[in-house]
């Protein structure tokens, strides 16, 4: 009895110590609007279980009918603050007092390791900067003759499908996404479009899951659970198998440079060029230059860059194709627009013609506004950080920037949940009027994404190509789309389409 009062006494003890020294903390996080006010943990998980009832991206306009652009939430011990608000996002991706990822990214580190996605403040300036050049344009045009080889490849997969009825287009989009950065990053011909039981795809697959799985079961959060179940075991089995790969790839690639440059093969002046080999030069091959020039980029960092380049490069570009098909096989007007654009280019081959496609471009922008790949992201303020929309986050807080949301909100956007390519085209109006910060599906600031051009050029060779040959349809008179975030936002029901040749 008196054992269990005295742990009573010591547990009251320490909440309110706790509660004092966090008293601040705690005041700062009671004024945002959230779901049953400031109970740490539960408040959160309450509404988080209830939620998990709604479909894909609908609990974020179930919160912004209730509270507004701006809310706040315990998830555990962690409080969240999530805007949808362009002045807001604007104030935390230009600040350099915010340049951390928030820790709901630690799930990902063991697959990407300090790779540029989750370097740290300290590290991230210098790493940025080395790897700018990389994302060159005049790099990027090398690309090309990637692009074409496999969509070349994907364009025969798809003719294969004509006169199928309904197929579901998304593996071979998947596929054919893996292939390119593969290709690019690593200087390797998986040739996962003509392998797909390949264990590399498995593996990634596998992976990917394991990912979602995680950040979908709050409980397999903790590392020690996680690490107790079947998904963990394919996890790191699958990851065996990716890093294998990458292992593989960076000892084969730095071999070759370094025999190149003894043979004086690669100019180190100019090392844009492999000379005399006419070999196309990828990611990998800048990376491991830098690194055999002596810059300060180890070889650890260049697996983890390239675990980065890999993971970061397939599935945004692969989900962002698979709904911009979706949206022109369900407009069929802004469809024959994209092919006759497409044809008179006279073809894909070039990024002077893929520059031309500027009504492609604007219909891809379209889509990744109404499904930005990336729908939310976050940052971790250290200290506390004053909103322009009027709330102080408290230090330790983890602020969600709420891309899907913003990209919906009638403040921004007129007519939001309208498919209006014109939007984008230059000279509209409303593209001249809108905040600079209410459109953000590669980020902006400091951390945006490295890799928009290269995902731009190559979702505009691949949706040119296809759509200059094929013609896509709806597979109902009324389809719909079920979306969920499996780390990236997809549609659970895949890309369900009819496929017809066109003349
Ligand atoms: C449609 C395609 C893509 C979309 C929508 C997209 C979106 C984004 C977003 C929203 C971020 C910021 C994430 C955050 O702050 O946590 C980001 C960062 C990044 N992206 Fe992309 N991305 C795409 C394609 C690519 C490609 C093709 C590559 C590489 C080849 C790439 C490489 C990266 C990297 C390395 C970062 C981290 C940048 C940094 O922190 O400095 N992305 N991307």
């Amino acid at each position: 009895m008196a054992l269990a009062a005295l742990v009573l006494v010591a547990a009251v003890l320490a909440v309110t110590v706790y509660l004092l020294l966090n008293k601040r903390r705690f005041q700062l996080t009671a004024k945002f609007p959230q779901p049953l006010l400031w109970l740490p943990g539960i408040g959160g998980l309450a509404d988080t279980i209830y939620h998990y009832g709604l479909s894909g991206m609908a609990w974020c306009f179930g919160y912004y009918k209730r509270f507004g652009p701006v809310w706040g939430m315990w998830i555990g011990p962690e409080f969240f603050v999530i805007t949808a608000v362009a002045e807001d996002i604007e104030a935390i991706v230009t600040s350099p007092a915010v340049i951390d990822k928030g820790k709901n990214y630690a799930l990902i580190w063991p697959w990407l390791g300090d790779g540029l996605l989750l370097l740290g403040a300290k590290k991230w300036h210098a790493r940025r900067k080395q790897l700018t050049p990389t994302f060159h344009f005049r790099i990027l045009e090398q690309f090309m003759d990637v692009f074409t080889e496999k969509g070349v490849v994907l364009e025969g997969l798809v003719d294969g499908l004509v006169g199928k009825g309904v197929v579901d287009l998304r593996p071979y989009i998947s596929r054919h996404a893996l292939d390119v950065i593969c290709e690019t990053t690593m200087g390797t011909q998986l040739n996962c479009q003509l392998q797909e039981d390949s264990g590399f795809v498995q593996a990634v697959k596998v992976a990917c899951k394991a990912v979602d799985d995680r950040h979908a079961y709050p409980w397999l959060r903790n590392d020690a659970l996680f690490r107790m179940t079947r998904i963990a075991k394919e996890f790191y089995g699958a990851l065996d198998i990716i890093h294998g790969v990458t292992k593989k790839v960076i000892a084969d690639r730095k071999s070759d440079l370094t025999k190149e440059m003894k043979e004086g093969v690669l100019d180190a002046d100019n090392n844009d060029e492999i000379l005399g080999t006419k070999k196309r030069k990828m990611f990998i091959d800048h990376l491991l230059t830098m690194h055999l020039q002596g810059e300060d980029l180890s070889e650890k960092d260049i697996f983890d860059e390239v675990n980065t380049f890999m993971f970061e490069g397939h599935d945004t570009t692969m989900t962002s194709v698979c709904f911009t098909l979706f949206l022109l096989a369900t407009h069929p007007e802004v469809q024959d627009r994209v092919a006759e654009e497409a044809r008179s280019v006279g073809g894909t081959s070039t990024s002077a013609q893929l520059g031309e496609l500027k009504y492609l471009e604007a219909v891809i922008k379209e889509s990744l506004r109404l499904y930005p790949s990336v729908p939310l992201y976050s940052r971790h303020a250290h200290d506390e950080f004053k909103l322009p929309s009027g709330y102080t986050v408290p230090a330790g807080a983890t602020l969600l920037i709420n891309a899907y949301l913003m990209h919906h909100r009638e403040e921004y956007f007129k007519d939001p949940s309208a498919f209006k390519p014109e939007r984008f085209l230059s000279g509209s109006s409303e593209e001249s009027s809108r905040h600079h910060f209410s459109y953000v599906p590669f980020s902006a600031g400091y951390r945006n994404c490295i890799g928009q051009r290269f995902a731009m050029l190559s979702m505009k060779a691949t949706l040119a190509r296809l759509v200059s040959k094929f013609r896509f349809l709806p597979d109902s008179a009324d389809p719909k789309l079920d979306l969920d975030v499996q780390v990236v936002l997809v549609s659970k029901s895949g890309l369900p389409l009819v496929v017809e040749r066109r003349d």
